[in-house]
């Protein structure tokens, strides 16, 4: 059963569209990231799950239930912020038992002095204290729970909110950039550590994160935001391979894909080097049509008789990589390849060299972004090509 659902959210700014339309559903303990260039919207989205804005239209279900009318405090939803947004003056122990203080105290059982002389809040206090401790033994963090916000390094700021957000065991999580404010290090750490609490947790988690290898090594499915628009929602591998749309395809992928513009013929056939393809999708009006190749599935060898030919016209040795920029003979643009340094060896800048592309691994895209559907129909051999 879907627990999360978000359906066809919108939300303009001052008659500016910022969301156009988003839906999307979180399955029970699915953890999906949501990534986009900055702007996008990503955390205008998230704001609006959390009830800390409106949409303008659309609706938001948690396990079933309508809760786009209710306050951001009858969601029972988790939001750790990139700031951690921890209470300056209040102990990681404090900080921790606040939801839970604010759920099961009454306002007058919260009050110092008076509220210590209530019935029934010694108990739920002992209780509260207890999961308090639970929670910082499971995330190792029991010997920071006197500690201010301000005698604590960024990482351990953010396990205090990692663990104020998990404590009161939340029906939906939500993450905006909460590993920005970490160094590269303790960031791939706390990765894993996040993804460990929120298998634990099993509950709905939307990641908001600029960094693309934090959405593809974390999450279940990534969703690509692109100008307020959804464009894709799947697995890391198959929003990589396969993506719907060239804004997906360039989106992720370091080094940037290869786009390059070619033309297809009335037939729907593309010529490309000595490669035809046949779209299959309904080809669009447009005759012009933008090919997609990765730089790991480019090739490139000394010689000049592969399906394209072009000159290196720079290399950069990245240590288990080398990043090669060629300009391609036929159109004057420049192909990126990333090659193993074993393979980079017999290559040098200024070198003709033939450039590979494995069929199977172009993409062809309408100029509109779309996705065309394609297959190999002919690979012309480096004679034929000699006298055609
Ligand atoms: N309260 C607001 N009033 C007016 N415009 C806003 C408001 N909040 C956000 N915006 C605009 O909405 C757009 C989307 O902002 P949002 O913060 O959602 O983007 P984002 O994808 O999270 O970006 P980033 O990755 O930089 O955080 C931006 O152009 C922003 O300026």
């Amino acid at each position: 059963m879907s627990v999360l659902s978000l359906d066809n959210i919108t939300k303009s700014f001052a008659g500016n569209a910022i969301l156009n339309g988003v839906s999307l559903e979180a399955g029970q303990g699915e953890f999906i990231a949501l990534v986009g260039p900055s702007g996008c919207g990503k955390s205008t989205l998230l704001r609006i799950v959390a009830g800390l804005d409106h949409a303008d239209s659309g609706e938001i279900a948690i396990g079933g239930r309508n809760v786009s009318s209710l306050a951001a405090a009858d969601r029972n939803i988790a939001m750790v912020f990139q700031s951690y947004a921890l209470y300056p003056h209040l102990t990681a122990g404090q900080n921790i038992a606040v939801p839970l203080a604010m759920r099961r105290l009454t306002a007058a059982q919260r009050l110092p002095f008076i509220g210590d002389f209530l019935p029934g809040q010694r108990q739920i206090r002992a209780d509260i204290q207890r999961q308090v401790r639970e929670m910082a033994a499971s995330l190792k963090i029991d010997h920071l729970l006197d500690r201010k916000p301000g005698q604590m390094s960024g990482g351990q700021r953010q396990r205090v909110a990692l663990a104020r957000a998990m404590v009161r065991r939340p029906s939906v999580f939500l993450m905006d950039e909460p590993l920005s404010n970490l160094d590269a290090n303790l960031r791939v750490h706390a990765r894993g550590e996040i993804v460990e609490l929120h298998r634990r947790a099993g509950v709905p988690t939307l990641y908001v994160t600029h960094d693309q290898s934090e959405a593809l090594s974390m999450a279940d499915r990534v969703a690509v935001m692109i100008g307020g628009t959804l464009l894709q929602l799947a697995p890391p591998q198959e929003i990589y391979d396969d993506p719907a749309h060239i804004e997906v395809a360039r989106f992720l992928g370091q080094p940037r894909i290869n786009v390059l513009e070619t033309r297809m013929d009335a037939t729907g056939l593309v010529r490309f080097g000595a490669l035809t393809l046949a779209v299959e999708t309904a080809p669009p009006s447009e005759r012009r049509v933008l090919i997609g190749v990765r730089p790991e599935f480019v090739r490139l060898r000394p010689g000049t008789d592969g399906i394209l030919r072009a000159r290196i016209e720079r290399t950069e040795f990245l240590g288990s990589e080398v990043i090669i920029h060629a300009r391609l003979d036929a159109i004057g643009e420049t192909i990126v390849a990333r090659i193993a340094p074993a393979d980079a060896a017999t290559l040098s800048t200024g070198m003709p060299v033939s450039v590979e592309i494995e069929p199977s691994r172009m993409m062809l895209f309408a100029t509109t972004g779309e996705r065309l559907r394609a297959k190999t129909v002919a690979i012309a051999s480096s004679r034929e090509r000699a006298h055609g």
